[in-house]
């Protein structure tokens, strides 16, 4: 089966807190993306609210449940209290969990399962248990024995960070390293049992080699490469639209 995408509205709500105005608004562009086919919406809170705030979450919820029932609400970020009573109010599908640092400008490493093992364990047991599927967010550099000690916290996904491959734009040779270590994580996730998604710097032009190297994918959440050519392929019209609002013959 295809892997399903979920679409990450984290770089449009930054756009939005650029101004205190209510546009580009989040509800509206992930009804957009789940009427053209998204099997889901992404957000990633911090604790600065930098880009998705607490006052969007129920407002997210509520679009999938009132238009997109079969669509699955994917909250991702570190499990601090306050990030676990958000996903207790809201009640993603997905929690998928995130070792970032309130200082870090973006995930950008997965978790230390052995290290964090106990802590995972007690989180993902309270999530599990209040319903939510659960994914940890995890290194693609190839560690089987991770892989192994991300089963026993009892999550159900881990969530390969992809960005190493994703910053292989411009050098093939490094990039099909980096498939090949990915795809070697996926092997020893799934040979544990676990589902495997994956995110981070993933594009349009990135994602089908992955996908070969990895059939079993089960999601991707995609934000700034998505939202990158939202506005390349809507860019041509906007123009026109405002040349027209400024009395010019379109
Ligand atoms: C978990 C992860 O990989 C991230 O990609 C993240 O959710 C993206 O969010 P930002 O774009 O806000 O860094
Ligand atoms: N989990 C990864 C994600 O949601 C989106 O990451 P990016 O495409 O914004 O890098």
């Amino acid at each position: 089966m295809p892997a399903k995408l979920s679409v990450n509205l984290n770089a449009i709500a930054m756009l939005r807190n650029r101004r205190d105005l209510p546009w580009p608004d989040l509800a509206h562009f992930g009804r957009i993306a789940l009427a053209a086919g998204a099997s889901g919406l992404t957000v990633h809170p911090r604790p600065d609210q930098r880009h998705i705030r607490f006052s969007d979450l129920p407002v997210l919820r509520a679009l999938i449940d009132d238009e997109f029932p079969e669509a699955e609400f994917n909250i991702e970020g570190y499990p601090t209290e306050e990030f676990l009573a958000l996903c207790e109010a809201a009640e993603p599908e997905q929690v998928t969990l995130v070792p970032d640092d309130p200082s870090q400008a973006t995930s950008d490493h997965g978790w230390d399962f052995a290290g964090q093992q106990d802590f995972l364990k007690t989180v993902v047991a309270r999530l599990k248990g209040k319903g939510m599927r659960v994914s940890l967010f995890a290194d693609g550099d190839g560690d089987a024995q991770a892989m192994a000690l991300a089963a026993q916290t009892g999550a159900d996904r881990v969530e390969l960070y992809t960005g190493p491959y994703g910053g292989c734009y411009d050098d093939p040779e490094r990039a099909a390293k980096e498939i090949d270590l990915l795809g070697r994580t996926a092997d020893a996730a799934i040979a544990r049992g676990l589902a495997v998604n994956a995110g981070h710097d993933l594009t349009v032009a990135n994602l089908p080699p992955l996908a070969r190297r990895i059939p079993q994918l089960a999601e991707v959440s995609i934000g700034h490469g998505l939202t990158a050519d939202a506005l390349e392929y809507g860019m041509a019209e906007t123009v026109r639209r405002f040349r027209h609002a400024c009395g010019q013959k379109v």
